[in-house]
């Protein structure tokens, strides 16, 4: 029997006139696989109560902006979100409520922010990961791999390059990285990161990994891991030229989540690798 468009999952996403939430909006949009019921931003923005397709600038799509994301989640199987901390702690308990997979994109969380997450996963499925690329999660695989090879005697550094809009650092990206580096080396990353040096900062901790942010221009995310060692270098390098990637990542996500049992879970759950 054919699928009816009502039969597929309905997607809401957050901060639609963010760099990512315009470009979920385009992936949903594009998908045979999911369509889009709603769209949220903060109160107060010019685009509440507007038809989403022509604050977009092309034809409307009856999905009206709405800063209640309650009332949108309550219609959704999904909510797909990055935005920023404080929000997105507030759309997991919203989330957990309407029983939406809630698939978080966002970064730049506090320890404490990321353990206020939990008590909404007993409820709704929650999948969270600073990258929902192929290319980055498979990254961290690797980093794991060389670094349980190699000794502390090859120092690791993570150089990330980010747009000049960016607010957090290091990058989600990089903090993932890092912590699957520290993991292959069997160290705790707490306490052994060095990040933002400047003066005199004395000679490189042993066994430390560092941490280093650029930011300029319209760079979409660049991330280096470094293993350097006495006459030699290793880099593993990764490159994002279009956010089409993340939004694909969080799409399949969403997707994959409608199949789980309540819980947390990270783009490597979702890729099976
Ligand atoms: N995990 C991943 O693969 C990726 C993660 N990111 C992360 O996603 C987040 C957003 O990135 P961008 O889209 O570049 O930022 P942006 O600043 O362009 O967009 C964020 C949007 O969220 C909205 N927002 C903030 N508070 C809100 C609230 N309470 N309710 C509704 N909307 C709210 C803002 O108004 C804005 O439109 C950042 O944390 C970034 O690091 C970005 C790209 C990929
Ligand atoms: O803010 C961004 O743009 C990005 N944020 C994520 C991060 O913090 O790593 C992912 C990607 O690098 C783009």
């Amino acid at each position: 029997m054919e699928r009816q468009m009502s039969d597929l999952p309905g997607i809401v996403i957050t901060g639609i006139s963010g760099r990512m939430g315009r470009m979920l909006a385009a992936t949903v949009a594009a998908s045979d696989k999911a369509r889009l019921v709603g769209a949220v931003e903060r109160t107060g923005h010019d685009w509440i109560g507007r038809d989403l397709g022509e604050a977009l600038g092309g034809a409307k799509n009856g999905v009206i902006v709405s800063d209640d994301p309650l009332e949108a989640f309550a219609k959704a199987q999904a909510v797909i979100d990055f935005t920023a901390p404080a929000a997105t702690l507030e759309f997991a308990r919203l989330a957990a409520q309407a029983r939406a997979v809630h698939v978080i994109g966002t970064t730049g969380f506090e320890k404490e922010q990321i353990a206020a997450l939990e008590p909404a996963s007993r409820h709704s499925v929650q999948i969270r990961a600073g990258n929902m690329s192929l290319g980055v999660n498979l990254l961290t695989k690797l980093a794991k791999t060389v670094a349980a090879a190699l000794d502390a005697d090859w120092d690791i550094e993570v150089v990330e390059a980010h747009h000049n809009r960016k607010v957090d650092a290091p990058s989600g990206t990089a903090l993932m990285l890092g912590q699957a580096a520290a993991e292959g080396r069997g160290i705790d990353l707490d306490g052994m990161t060095e990040s933002g040096r400047h003066g005199i900062t004395g000679a490189r901790k042993h066994g430390a990994i560092g941490f280093s942010a650029i930011r300029g221009g319209d760079i979409v995310g660049e991330h280096d891991v470094i293993f350097a060692a006495a006459g030699e270098r290793i880099v593993l390098r990764h490159i994002a030229t279009d956010r089409a990637i993340f939004a694909r990542g969080a799409l399949r996500a969403a997707l994959w989540g409608q199949s789980q049992k309540p819980g947390q879970y990270d783009m490597i759950d979702v890729l099976g690798i």
